[in-house]
């Protein structure tokens, strides 16, 4: 794990999001400049920040990233706020096969575009009489895990029903991660029953900062996000969290505390892989 010196001020904003894509971007040029004033350097958008969720909405909204108006937009705002930018998520179009994905893009204080990570876990679950999304419907999932390299050390992104499964976090922490950023949008099923706690289990079995951002919950909208924006310590101690309405959090991200907490439960160097080596092979 990278022990840098380099201080890390995490901001996650959670945005209110509209039906206009114009309008999503400028408010969030807003607040990641608000958060950059405020000394953030590693700012986060929530998931499908530019366009409203749904997968009827998806197609509608999608863009490529090599000349679509979101990536110009976040690129600027990351370069304005001189910040990392884990630029939420947007409906992605691959004009080589026309599939869809659900796409985070991660910039650097030059506004380079620097990672991509497409979720690779779609949303498809059933609950009834509260709940039927098939994300499947419209999107396509991703077929890579991502890690990004900062300043700070090394970040992992996933994506919302990517923090359900608990391999993602376990590999980026074991390939020296200090923390797994999830742009979210859990539910009012979802959201009270699981999202701080997925949260809170993969910090605390990996030993690492997590944090989830969502957008702002709108009651006229079709989701009804969750809210919430949660910031997680390697303790699995909840460090800042907030309401359901649009807002910004912060924490200071310490990797010293966090190296000192793993030196006294020695977690990864205990793990028995002689036991459980290949968990794929065990049948359900
Ligand atoms: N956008 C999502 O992936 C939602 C995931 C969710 O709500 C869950 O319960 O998992």
């Amino acid at each position: 794990m990278a022990n840098t010196a380099k201080p890390c001020k995490l901001a996650l904003i959670q945005l209110a999001v509209s039906a206009d894509k114009d309008a999503n971007l400028a408010n969030a040029r807003t607040h990641v400049l608000e958060a950059a004033s405020k000394g953030a350097n590693l700012i986060v958008l929530p998931e499908c920040f530019n366009s409203p969720y749904g997968t009827g909405y998806f197609p509608e909204y999608a863009e490529t990233l090599a000349d679509g108006p979101s990536v110009k937009s976040l690129s600027a705002m990351a370069k304005d706020a001189k910040a990392y930018l884990i630029g939420g998520s947007i409906p992605e179009r691959d004009p080589t096969d026309e599939k869809i994905y659900n796409t985070c893009t991660v910039y650097n204080p030059e506004g380079k575009l620097i990672a991509t990570h497409r979720k690779v876990h779609l949303f498809d679950i059933d609950v009834p009489g509260k709940i039927r999304f098939q994300e499947s419907e419209t999107l396509t999932a991703g077929r890579q895990l991502t890690h990004v390299d900062t300043d700070f050390g090394k970040i992992g992104v996933g994506i919302c029903y990517d923090i359900r499964f608990p391999e993602p976090a376990m590999i980026a922490a074991r390939q020296g991660c200090f923390a797994m950023i999830y742009p979210g949008a859990f539910n009012l099923t979802t959201g009270p029953l699981h999202w701080e706690l997925l949260q809170r289990a993969r910090a605390v079995d990996n030993q690492m900062y997590v944090a989830a951002c969502s957008p702002a919950r709108d009651l006229k909208a079709a989701y009804h996000a969750w809210g919430h924006s949660t910031i997680v310590g390697p303790a699995g101690n909840v460090i800042e969290t907030m309401d359901e309405n649009q807002g910004i959090i912060y924490a200071d991200l310490d990797l010293k505390t966090m190296a000192e907490f793993r030196q006294n439960i020695p977690l990864t160097t205990q793990r028995r892989f002689d036991l459980y080596a290949d968990i794929s092979k065990v049948k359900p």
